[in-house]
Order: C-alpha cells, then structure tokens, then sequence
C-alpha cells in the first residue's frame, strides 16, 4: 500500500463579510483520478516523510509555498481497492492556513476556492461526502475506507486507519 499526502488550503472569508472559510481543490488533470476534483497532493517519495511530501506536492500542484509547522493533521485514512490492490493507498490528509504566494494551475491540477459549507462532493472521490466536511469542521478522523470495482466505495470502519 503506497502512502500519500493530501493537503486542504483553507482560507477565511475577506474581512468583513458574513460568509464561510473557503477551501482550495483542484480538478485533477492528469493520472489517477483524472477529473475528479482534489486536494493538492501526492505519493511520499522514498524517505520522505507525510508532511514534508505535503509541502513538495503542494508547491509542485498549485505553486504555493507551506511549512510543515502549519500543517494540521485531520485524517489518516487506509483506502483499500479489492478489485485492484496495486491502487490501495494510505492517505495523511492536512489542513493549511498559511501559505506564501498566490495558488496557480499547473499541468496537474486546476485550484479553485470552493466555501467549506458547499463543497463538490459529487465531483470528488467517493469517500469524501463521509468524512471530509466532518474533518474540516474539526474531528480528526481515522478509517479503512474500502474500494471496488468501478470506484465505488463499498465499506466503511472507522475504528482505525488499518493496512499501512
Ligand atoms: C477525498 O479525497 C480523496 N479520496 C481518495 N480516495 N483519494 C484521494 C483523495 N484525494 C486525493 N486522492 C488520491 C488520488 C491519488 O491516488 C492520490 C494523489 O496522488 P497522485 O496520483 O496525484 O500522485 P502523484 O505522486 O502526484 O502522481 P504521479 O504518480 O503522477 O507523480 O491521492
């Protein structure tokens, strides 16, 4: 099972207005998932570890610039895939709220600001609607979320992240 880091930019509303944080995702443009909309992330090269894989992928993915003492953990989720082991991945999912630069599309991936409260659910993996909401809202969540054919999620344990 091979580990990724996930990272979700979270940015207040501007000064003032009576609106939600707002969070960055990005169309996928390339590769797995392609078309599904995403935190900027990726694959831990070998040796590196979660955090400092957040801030290469993120600074590779949308051209910001994030240290790893602002990072916030909210989740450590196991994704088995049944019908295709090779496909099986641990994600460390972050949030950020500080950052330098301004984000920008690369050839991987198209950011955009979406409010917490409205997120694309239906434009995500199929596990998000389970978890991510409750994770940005502030539960740190641990859980073997398990794939099958198609990409269809097809079970759920939320009593730990099992499989690494
Ligand atoms: C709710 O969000 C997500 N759910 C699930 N099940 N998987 C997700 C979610 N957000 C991201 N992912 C997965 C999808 C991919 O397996 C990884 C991202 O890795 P990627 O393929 O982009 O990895 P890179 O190292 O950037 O890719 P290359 O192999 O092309 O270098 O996270």
């Amino acid at each position: 099972m091979f580990e990724v880091s996930v990272v979700y930019l979270v940015r207040p509303p501007a000064a003032g207005r009576d609106a939600p944080a707002e969070v960055l995702l990005g169309e996928k443009l390339t590769g797995f998932g392609r078309g599904r909309l995403v935190g900027p992330g990726g694959k831990l090269e070998p040796g590196e570890s979660p955090t400092a894989a957040a801030v290469r992928e993120v600074a590779e993915e949308v051209g910001v610039s994030i240290h790893e003492a602002d990072l916030m953990p909210i989740a450590r989720i196991a994704y088995p895939f049944i019908d295709r082991p090779q496909w099986s991945q641990f994600s460390h999912a972050f949030v950020c709220e500080r950052w330098q630069g301004e984000p920008r599309a690369s050839t991987e991936l198209a950011p955009r600001w979406f409010p917490r409260e409205e997120l694309p659910l239906d434009r995500m993996w199929a596990d998000a609607v389970h978890w991510l909401p409750r994770a940005l809202a502030g539960e740190f969540v641990e859980a073997t979320l398990t794939f099958g054919a198609g990409d269809v999620m097809v079970g759920a344990d939320w009593s730990g992240a099992h499989g690494r």
